[in-house]
């Protein structure tokens, strides 16, 4: 059975090393190098970036830990050399091209955009055509670019690789997970950040107590946000750029060295001449059913192309699910019920499963909160700002999400991850031991709040679970009332 691969990221590379593991013949085709947005552009150069950005952050609390000397300087060429130098770790060092080969999928990189010729064949702009008995699409997604006068003026995020020195002011248009993270960057490294955000709030998918805690920090670090407005235009004025958008229908301006778009993420699909085969897509994506079949039932799709779930682990696994179907024959589902996210925006978040809205929309639910200014370890490292949020079903006591701000909180999140993929109980998680001082002792900590809230068991309050009665400085810098 031959199976064809298009795009070499995340999604592409599993399904290639999957179906070649299950004894397809595989190629794997990618216009450009393999690894995908994941390795080559945004994950690993933009994390490596926002590393930088947090050693910048700790600087500014040596006094708290009795160290002196003058705190580092940015230097964004050095910066930007050391995240591209990660970006390449997966093929200088691990040597992706090599293993990926040696497994024995046909790997043909470098060859440019390709498309559609028939239902199984695709030809490459050298004129090269490649079939498969059965095809993955797994072309990922692209930075979108708001369709207004000027737009040609403003970068995406690929392009943070290309700065050479730091704006002294910047525009951030989209305030979701690609634009606050640039905005976190940026106003840490030392520019003024100003994010455009047409929802009523940054982040407007998240949990609201995360969005409004994230907005809280940002604004403490000096960082400007402006929700509920439209960008409608962007000009040069002589040396800076002027972005008008729209307030409650009056236009405001704000000029910036430079402007970043971070206004959503369409599918390449349509760059595979889709129409041509008659296959399905909308917005770029492929349009595919629970077990990620397109319309074209030898054609299947797996990652950002879908438009499901636009995660590494999320394409990882859909990768595996697409070669599995395409190679055994269709009948695995792809399932999307627990995907733990984080970001590395400072303060950091992570989540996993229903917002409180969202489950009180449709369960009876319990909710409780930890400020990680009640936990030690925080306060040790002198990063007592965050929370932990348990949400949990009333009658039967699962927990049906998890939203953690502040450090550690991507890795923290994995762990109530895996109690709910256990199907365990909130008592149960109340039970457990964990690891003392620790950031990740907020999950028992809520757990057994819930306990006592939903009086199942009962449990005496500990001294530590009081509100720290005198303020804390660390916690004082990005206080807000607005934290639950
Ligand atoms: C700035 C940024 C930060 C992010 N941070 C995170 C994070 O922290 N955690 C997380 O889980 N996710 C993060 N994501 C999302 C993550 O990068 C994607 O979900 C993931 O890369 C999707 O994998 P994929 O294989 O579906 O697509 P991609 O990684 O985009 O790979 C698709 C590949 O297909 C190739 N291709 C496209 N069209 C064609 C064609 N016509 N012919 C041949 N090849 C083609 C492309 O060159 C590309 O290599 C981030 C994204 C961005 C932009
Ligand atoms: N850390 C992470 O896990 C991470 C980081 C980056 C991206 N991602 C993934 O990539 C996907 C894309 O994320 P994204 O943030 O690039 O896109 P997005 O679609 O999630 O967000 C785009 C934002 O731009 C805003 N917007 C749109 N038009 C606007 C306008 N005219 N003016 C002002 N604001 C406007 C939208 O309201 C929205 O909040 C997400 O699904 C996410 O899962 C994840």
């Amino acid at each position: 059975m031959r199976l064809l691969v298009i795009g070499g990221g995340p999604a592409g590379v599993s399904a290639a090393l999957q179906g070649a593991e299950l004894g397809a013949q595989v190629t794997l085709v990618e216009r450009k190098r393999v690894g995908g947005t994941s390795v080559n552009e945004g994950p690993a150069p933009v994390r490596t970036l926002a590393r930088a950005a947090r050693l910048v952050r700790d600087a500014r609390s040596w006094e708290t830990f009795g160290l002196r000397g003058s705190a580092p300087e940015v230097d964004v060429k050095a910066a930007v050399a050391n995240a591209v130098r990660v970006a390449d770790y997966s093929h200088d060092v691990k040597r992706m091209s090599e293993y990926i080969a040696s497994c024995g999928v046909e790997l043909v990189q470098g060859v440019g955009q390709c498309w559609f010729v028939d239902p199984h064949t695709i030809e490459t702009p050298d004129g090269q055509r490649y079939s498969g008995d059965a095809i993955i699409i797994a072309v990922g997604g692209h930075a979108g670019r708001l369709p207004i006068p000027g737009a040609e003026l403003a970068l995406t995020y690929e392009d943070i690789r290309s700065l050479d020195e730091l704006p002294v002011s910047t525009v951030v248009i989209g305030g979701s997970d690609t634009g606050c993270q640039l905005a976190s960057i940026l106003v840490d490294f030392g520019s003024q950040v100003t994010v455009l955000e047409y929802a009523e709030r940054i982040k407007p998918r998240s949990d609201h107590d995360v969005s409004d805690a994230l907005a809280a920090a940002f604004t403490a670090k000096g960082m400007r946000i402006v929700t509920g407005t439209q960008a409608t235009e962007i000009e040069r004025s002589g040396e800076v750029f002027l972005v008008h958008h729209l307030v409650d229908g009056v236009r405001q301006t704000v000029a910036a060295d430079l402007v970043f778009f971070a206004v959503g993420w369409p599918g390449n699909a349509d760059t595979l001449r889709p129409e041509a085969i008659g296959l399905q897509t909308a917005r770029g994506y492929v349009t595919v059913d629970d077990r990620l079949v397109s319309s074209v039932p030898h054609i299947l799709a797996a990652g950002d192309a879908t438009g499901l779930s636009m995660l590494v682990p999320s394409a990882r696994q859909q990768g595996l699910v697409a070669a599995e179907n395409a190679v055994l024959g269709t009948r695995r589902r792809n399932t999307h019920e627990i995907v733990p996210t984080g970001s590395f925006t400072d303060p950091e978040y992570g989540s996993v499963g229903l917002t409180e809205q969202e489950a009180r929309a449709r369960y009876d639910c319990e909710v409780a909160i930890v400020r990680y200014d009640d936990l030690l370890r925080p306060v040790v490292d002198a990063r007592s700002g965050g929370f932990c949020k348990l949400i949990v079903e009333s009658n039967r006591r699962y927990i049906l999400g998890a939203h953690v701000l502040g450090e550690y909180s991507a890795e923290i999140i994995q762990m109530v991850a895996t109690c709910m993929a256990t199907n365990m109980r909130i008592e149960q998680l109340a039970d457990l031991q964990f690891a003392f001082p620790t950031f990740t002792e907020a999950v028992g900590m809520a757990a057994q709040k819930c306990v006592r809230q939903l009086g199942i068991a009962r449990l005496a309050q500990q001294w530590s679970e009081l509100r720290p009665q005198a303020p804390d400085p660390d916690t004082a810098a990005v206080r807000s009332d607005t934290w639950p």
